[in-house]
Formats: C-alpha cells, sequence, structure tokens
C-alpha cells in the first residue's frame, strides 16, 4: 500500500493545480489520500478492469493504440496483464494492422521517446553513443528490435515513424515470448525518407533529408552492428522492415558476424513454412496428391516472398527432392511478370540479385506478365500473397484455383489489411469454402454451412519470439538458417488435437506462451547441435526438460 499512497502523492506533487497544501509525512499520507482522491486502495486488479473498460469506450482502434502506448510507458505491468488476458483482441491493436497506421502517424501521435533515436548524422559517434545509453540503463537489454523505416509493412518508408514497428515487435517478444519489458530495446535508425509527404509534414520529427543511398545506409549500419554488439554483448538483434535490397545485403553482411536475424526474411520464412506443413496436408488428403507435387505460385519478388520461398525448400527437401528439384516448385511474379531467363529486364542484367536464385529457365521464351497467366501456365497447387498490393487475388484467379484444386491453398500474406490480397469472406465465397487459408493480418471467423470456419493468421509473430528468446537462452554465437528451419518445425508440431481437428493451420493465440517456448526450445536444440550454444546449463537436457526450462525463464506481468 504504501507504494500507491507514494505513487499517488508523487503525482500530486507533480501537477501543479493539484499540489497538496502541505508536504505530507508517511503518516499524513493516508488522510491526504483520502480527501483527495476518492478511494485510496485501488488494486492492480481494479485498474485493469479500468483499462479495459476504457479502451471498450475508445471510438477507434488508434486511440486504443495511443491509449494503451501510453499505459506501457506508465505501467508496463498492467499494460502486458491486459495484453495477457486477451491476447487475440488487443494483437490487432498494438500489432498489425493498427500498428501501420500508428507509425504513418508516428509523428502526430507522439507522447516522448520510448527507445533509441539513432541519427545517421550522427553516425561517427556509434560507439559513444551506445555506452553513454547502456550505462544509464538500470536493465540490460535482451533484445533489440532495428529498423531504419524504409519499408513499414506494406505501407513504403515512413522514416522515424518505423520506430512503432519495433516497439510493435517487442511487445509480442513480451506478450508472447516472455521476454522481461525492460529487457526489450525498440531502435530506428533515421537515415532520412524518401516520402516527400511525411518530409515536408511540419510535425516529422525526423531528419528533413532524401533517405541515404544503400552504401552510406551501410556504412552506418557496420558502426551500429559494430556499437550495439559491444554496448549490448548478450543481446539478440532483429532486423526489421529494411526495404528488400538492404534487408537482403545486411542479413547477409552480419549473419556470421553478430547474434542477429531479419524477420521479414527468415522470421516470415520459418512462420510460412510451418503453417505450409499443415496446409499441404490438408490439400493433399483433400486431393490425393503428393506433398512433393505441390506447386507454388508467389506474387512478389520482395524480401518476405524471396525469404518465404526459399525457406519453403525445405519442405519439399523433407520429401526427399534435391535442391534444385525443391527449387522448380516455385514461381514468383514481380512488377514485370513471371520472373523467367528470357525476361527482357533479365536479359539485360537488371533483375535484383536477390530474385535471381528462381529465375524460371524453362519457359521456352515465353512471358507471363498477369498472376491469371501464370496461374493457367503453372496450375498451381498454392498461392502466396508477398506483393503489398490489395485486393490483387481477384475474383477470376481465386475461382480458377478452386477449379484447379480440391483444397486450394491461398496464402494473402501481406500487410497490414489495406495491402492484403484477399479477404477471407472473398476467399470462402470465390471458392465454394474450399480454400486452406492463412493471412498475415487477422480477419475474423466466419460461419459457413454451419461450420466456423477460422482464418490461419500466417505473421512472424508466432516465431521470432521464439527465435529471439531461444537464441537468448542458448547464449547462441550466432542464428544460424538451421536454427530457423528447427523454429519452422517446433511450430508445426505446436498445434494440438483439437486444433488439427478444427483444420486450423496455426496453433491458438491464447496458447502463445507455450507455443513459443517450444520453438525456443526447437531453436536452443538446433544451436546446440550446430555447436553454436555458449548457455552449458541447457546441454543434456531432454526435449520436455528444455521446453520446462524455456516455459520457467518467461517473464509474466
Ligand atoms: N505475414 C507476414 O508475417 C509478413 C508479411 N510481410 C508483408 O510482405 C509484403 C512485402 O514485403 P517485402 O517483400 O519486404 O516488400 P517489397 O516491396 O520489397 O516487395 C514487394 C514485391 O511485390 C512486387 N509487387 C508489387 N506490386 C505487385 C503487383 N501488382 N503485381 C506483382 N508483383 C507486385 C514487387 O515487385 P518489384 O520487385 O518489381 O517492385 C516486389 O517484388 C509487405 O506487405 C509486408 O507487410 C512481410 C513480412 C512478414
Ligand atoms: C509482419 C511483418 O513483419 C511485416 O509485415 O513486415
Ligand atoms: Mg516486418
Amino acid at each position: 500500500m504504501t507504494t500507491y499512497i507514494t505513487k499517488a502523492l508523487s503525482s500530486l506533487a507533480t501537477n501543479g493545480t493539484l499540489t497538496p497544501p502541505l508536504t505530507p509525512n508517511e503518516n499524513d499520507a493516508k488522510s491526504i489520500l483520502r480527501s483527495s482522491s476518492p478511494h485510496p486502495l485501488i488494486s492492480p486488479e481494479q485498474n485493469l478492469l479500468r483499462l479495459k473498460a476504457h479502451l471498450q469506450n475508445l471510438p477507434t482502434d488508434l486511440l486504443k493504440h495511443v491509449h494503451l502506448s501510453k499505459i506501457r510507458r506508465e505501467d508496463p505491468s498492467l499494460y502486458f496483464s491486459a495484453i495477457r488476458d486477451d491476447l487475440t483482441g488487443l494483437a490487432p491493436i498494438v500489432y498489425t494492422p493498427t500498428v501501420g497506421e500508428a507509425c504513418q502517424k508516428y509523428s502526430h501521435i507522439y507522447q516522448g521517446p520510448e527507445g533509441l533515436y539513432l541519427s545517421i548524422d550522427d553516425k561517427d559517434r556509434m560507439p559513444e553513443i551506445l555506452a553513454e545509453y547502456a550505462a544509464k540503463l538500470s536493465t540490460t537489454p535482451q533484445i533489440l528490435v532495428v529498423t531504419d523505416g524504409s519499408r513499414i509493412l506494406g505501407l513504403g518508408d515512413l522514416g522515424i515513424g518505423g520506430m512503432g514497428i519495433s516497439v510493435g515487435k517487442l511487445n509480442l517478444y513480451v506478450a508472447g515470448g516472455g521476454v522481461n519489458p525492460h529487457g526489450c530495446l525498440p531502435v530506428v535508425l533515421d537515415m532520412g525518407t524518401n516520402t516527400e509527404s511525411i518530409r515536408n509534414d511540419p510535425l516529422y520529427i525526423g531528419l528533413r533529408r532524401p533517405r541515404a543511398s544503400l552504401e552510406e545506409a551501410t556504412e552506418f549500419m557496420d558502426r551500429f552492428m559494430a556499437a550495439a554488439s559491444s554496448a549490448f554483448p548478450n543481446a539478440v538483434i532483429q532486423h526489421e522492415d529494411f526495404y528488400s535490397e538492404a534487408a537482403f545485403a545486411f542479413l547477409d553482411k552480419y549473419k556470421n558476424q553478430y547474434r542477429m536475424f531479419n524477420d521479414d526474411i527468415e522470421g516470415t520464412g520459418s512462420v510460412i513454412l510451418g503453417g505450409f506443413m499443415a496446409a499441404a496436408k490438408q490439400a493433399s488428403a483433400a486431393s490425393g496428391k503428393a506433398l512433393k507435387d505441390h506447386r507454388v505460385v508467389f506474387l512478389g519478388g520482395g524480401s518476405a516472398a524471396v525469404g518465404v520461398a526459399k525457406e519453403m525448400m525445405n519442405f519439399f527437401k523433407m520429401q526427399g527432392l534435391t535442391e534444385d528439384e525443391a527449387r522448380e516448385r516455385f514461381w514468383l511474379i514481380d512488377t514485370k511478370g513471371l520472373i523467367t531467363s528470357t525476361r527482357p529486364d533479365v536479359v539485360a542484367g537488371k533483375l535484383a540479385s536477390h530474385k535471381k536464385y528462381f529465375i524460371r529457365n524453362d519457359t521456352e521464351g515465353k512471358e507471363y506478365p498477369s498472376l491469371a497467366d501464370v496461374v493457367e501456365y503453372v496450375k498451381p497447387t498454392a498461392l502466396v500473397g508477398l506483393s503489398t498490393t490489395f485486393g490483387a487475388f481477384g475474383e477470376d484467379v481465386v475461382r480458377r484455383m478452386a477449379d484447379l484444386n480440391e483444397a486450394p491453398i491461398i496464402f494473402p500474406l501481406s500487410n497490414p489489411t489495406s495491402k492484403c490480397e484477399l479477404s477471407f469472406a472473398d476467399a470462402l465465397n470465390w471458392t465454394g469454402g474450399k480454400v486452406v487459408f492463412a493471412s498475415g493480418s487477422p480477419y475474423a471467423p466466419i460461419e459457413r454451412d454451419g461450420l466456423l470456419r477460422e482464418p490461419g493468421q500466417g505473421n512472424n509473430f508466432l516465431v521470432f519470439p521464439g527465435i529471439g528468446f531461444g537464441a537468448l537462452q542458448a547464449g547462441a554465437k550466432r542464428v544460424t538458417e538451421a536454427m530457423i528451419t528447427a523454429s519452422a518445425i517446433a511450430l508445426s508440431e505446436a498445434l494440438n488435437e483439437e486444433e488439427k481437428k478444427a483444420g486450423l493451420l496455426y496453433p491458438r493465440l491464447d496458447r502463445i506462451r507455450e507455443v513459443s517456448a517450444r520453438v525456443a526450445a526447437g531453436v536452443v536444440r538446433k544451436a546446440q547441435e550446430e555447436g553454436v550454444d555458449t548457455n552449458e546449463k541447457l546441454r543434456g537436457l531432454d526435449d520436455q526438460a528444455l521446453i520446462k526450462e524455456m516455459n520457467d525463464a518467461q517473464w509474466w506481468p
């Protein structure tokens, strides 16, 4: 109770109009509070009830997001208690889709600093700035989520507004993964923005300059990665929402040097591989086709699409295919159509290097400019959307997928909902209910033919908390590709019997802590097998004991 009284008094004392007329000692405190507040004994439970009631009264999701951000800054335990009690209801507010709008309006809804803001103008001072920052913190950061704001969800270059996504991801690290909120450090690297409307906004709080070139950005990143790894030597660094060229360049450069991973390339790869394992089983059970015979068309050739396609190759390798045979199962489409060896930009050597792995050499000089052309040519069993293009899976294409397949797999994964390729309702209607569906942002379940159809949410938030937490617990020197694949397998194995019976592709959100512990255990085990772990205490434990260790290490509000 003393804490509540002291807290209440200090807030009174800092508020000019409510400052009490005398400076009380502890004994006076009760009587002053009795007369100056309606009830001095407000319990955490009552605060939680009040917060929930208040949220219900707020008219928009953005206002709820803003209010919750204020609560997080003032009382993390209250904030994470609310999320613990209703992750399904609050994830869309603190994460996608609302976090997208919050990033777009970041400078307008700004309530004060909430992490580390580093400017490219300070690139020569990274070691001093980070060392000074580390010295001032009372808790050592364990997870850093770092963005440069250059490709926030599918919303483009939002400059310093990207801080909202670093914060949003860390919300899930705490709520889903059990990382202590005081160990979470959101970081934005301000390198300017190419979005003129943001740069010219009088309220914009970032650098008003065009975005740095990749060369300049790399120089800054080199210094940041070195300084951050030295200031926070045990932390895991998650790269988030860098534009595709930079995302691949930084992952290639740093993955063997630092304890880092890229969420969009690797986290998304993992979550979609995990979901595809369940989806392919359902589709093959309906069609009788062998698992190795699935054919996957991607709309999109950016960091997410290429990352997912590369990770999904493991599905086909698990069916016994060689690397070349597995690669043959994928067709990628970008704004110029199917990526073929004879496409003029490819012939001219202008194709972005990350797309080259998936160039099709077998199209005999024919080009397939549209998604409909590619679907007709490939006759795919699965469609994956990572194109940032709302409604890009149109009625004709979706109906054709249902003609071609007993149970077409359709994953419109672009975020937020305003960029999603296909809604759940249209997917059900246009396939006559046959679709096996997962989207990046959430859709509500729909009742159809007397059955409740529950859409999957194929979003990396089902794995990145476990990947980061597992790497942290293992004291892993690196986050290897095999550790990422292990996270996907652990996710797919986390589906319980009830969820399988209900046809779900992913575990229910109310089990996320348990699922994250399993994912983390899978990551630790693989780190041990690969010899990159340093935490000797976790060696020699069997799987159940390892999962229990992960569960026990989780922070609870
Ligand atoms: N569900 C999840 O967990 C995740 C979802 N995502 C989502 O994935 C999306 C893409 O991210 P990322 O890959 O980094 O972004 P990019 O912008 O790098 O990639 C988008 C790709 O889509 C292509 N494209 C755009 N419009 C069309 C169109 N009309 N037809 C065909 N191709 C098109 C682009 O082609 P071109 O190369 O020619 O420009 C590009 O290859 C985002 O919306 C993001 O939110 C990302 C990570 C995780
Ligand atoms: C989910 C995510 O990481 C993205 O849309 O970028
Ligand atoms: Mg992302």
